[in-house]
């Protein structure tokens, strides 16, 4: 494990050169990994896998989603099957259902679960919230996590472009005894960059905080906000789109991707460094109560109650559409695709297009 200072505090990681892609293949090279799930994280970790060379078949319901595996050359009887089928071959089942999903299923599962096997999740939610998930796994049997950080899409286009995405990774129970190495050597396996280690208990609040807060809840909120009050003051639509959007994603986030915050604001005039160092308090002051109420609800499991009553639904996919679809007819995302079109890079491709 790498010591690593994060901010005056020394972490271990594991990075791909002390657990390289050869000592994962060694370590799983008689194991079946069943990916069970083929949405976002399924097919993201189930290629990478397949493509660094371990031993994966799909678990899939019948339907649109199990058409994309078939077309991601998944062979329906050889390496997709539906769920039951492929957790009874898998002696390691990644379970990559939806968190409400999981529930549904793992009466089918847990019976599949014998002795020696794995059980692996992305996310602690399903074990932490076991009271109202329902979900007690038997106790022969290795429970590992590897939660890649970020969205399927990226653990894939990443993987893809020769990087990789960081993961953390636990261990909640260990029967073989080597339930660690396990969970590394699936992590390195799905394609992470690194894993820093923690359990499914911080996992599951620090990753539905961060979610609800920062890296999509709240950035939405804060959009909305401040595009509403340049609208209502006057400004055009793509005027506002531009001072509250793209400029965010197209210029300045890029720089705090690369060098950190202060260096994004050291290359913006001092006009603008003075103004975001004076209003940054106030906005950190005006919004650290909200945070606080949302880790609570995350931590009372209010948070996992309200997923699993809604994402149960028979029709939560219609009803999660019909409000994705509100977001993107609404004028400010409206304005996001008109600004997002003028691109030059999409005014390049699209002239390539007609030519
Ligand atoms: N989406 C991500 O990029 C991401 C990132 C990190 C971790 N995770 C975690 O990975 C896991 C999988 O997430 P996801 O977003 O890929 O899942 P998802 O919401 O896309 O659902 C995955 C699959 O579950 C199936 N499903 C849902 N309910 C079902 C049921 N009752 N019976 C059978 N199948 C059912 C769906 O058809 C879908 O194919 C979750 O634990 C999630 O928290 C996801
Ligand atoms: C991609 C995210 C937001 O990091 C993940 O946590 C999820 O639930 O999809
Ligand atoms: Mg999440
Ligand atoms: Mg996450």
């Amino acid at each position: 494990m790498a010591q690593i200072n994060f901010g005056g505090t020394i972490e271990e990681v594991v990075t791909r050169e002390e657990f390289p892609m050869e000592k994962a293949l060694a370590f799983l090279q008689n194991e079946t990994i069943a990916i069970i799930g083929y949405g976002v994280q399924g097919p993201a970790q189930a290629l990478n896998l397949r493509d660094n060379g371990f031993n994966v078949i799909i678990g899939q319901r019948k339907g649109k989603t199990y058409n994309k595996a078939v077309e991601h050359g998944w062979i329906p009887g050889e390496t997709l099957f539906d769920i039951e089928e492929a957790a009874r071959r898998g002696t390691i089942i990644q379970f990559l259902l939806s968190d409400a999903g999981q529930i549904a299923a793992w009466p089918t599962i847990k019976p599949l679960l014998t002795k020696s096997k794995t059980l692996y999740f992305s996310h602690g939610f399903g074990i932490t919230f076991k009271e109202q998930t329902g979900i007690v796994p038997p106790a022969d049997v290795d429970v590992v996590l590897a939660a890649p950080k970020g969205s399927g899409t990226s653990v894939r286009r990443l993987f893809l472009q020769g990087k990789g995405i960081n993961s953390s990774f636990a261990v909640f129970q260990n029967a073989s005894g080597e339930a660690r190495e396990k969970a590394i050597a699936l992590g390195i396996g799905v394609g992470s960059g690194y894993l820093f280690e923690t359990d499914f208990k911080k996992e599951v609040y620090s990753d539905l905080s961060g979610e609800r807060g920062t890296l999509m809840g709240a950035i939405a909120g804060i959009f909305e906000a401040q595009y509403e009050v340049l609208r209502s003051k006057g400004h055009s639509p793509s005027e506002a789109f531009n001072e509250t959007v793209e400029e965010l994603t197209q210029s300045l986030m890029p720089l705090v991707a690369e060098n950190g915050m202060d260096w994004m604001y050291a290359n913006c005039s001092t006009t603008a460094q003075r103004g975001a160092l004076d209003w940054k308090r106030k906005f950190k002051a005006a919004t650290l109560p909200v945070f606080q109420e949302l880790y609570e609800s995350v931590a009372s499991g209010k948070e996992a109650q309200r997923t699993i009553e809604t994402c149960s639904k028979p029709d939560y996919r219609e009803k999660l559409a019909e409000e994705l679809k509100e977001l993107r007819e609404s004028e400010l995302w409206q304005a996001g695709a008109a600004v997002r079109a003028l691109r030059p890079e999409k005014q390049q491709v699209e002239a390539s297009m007609i030519n």
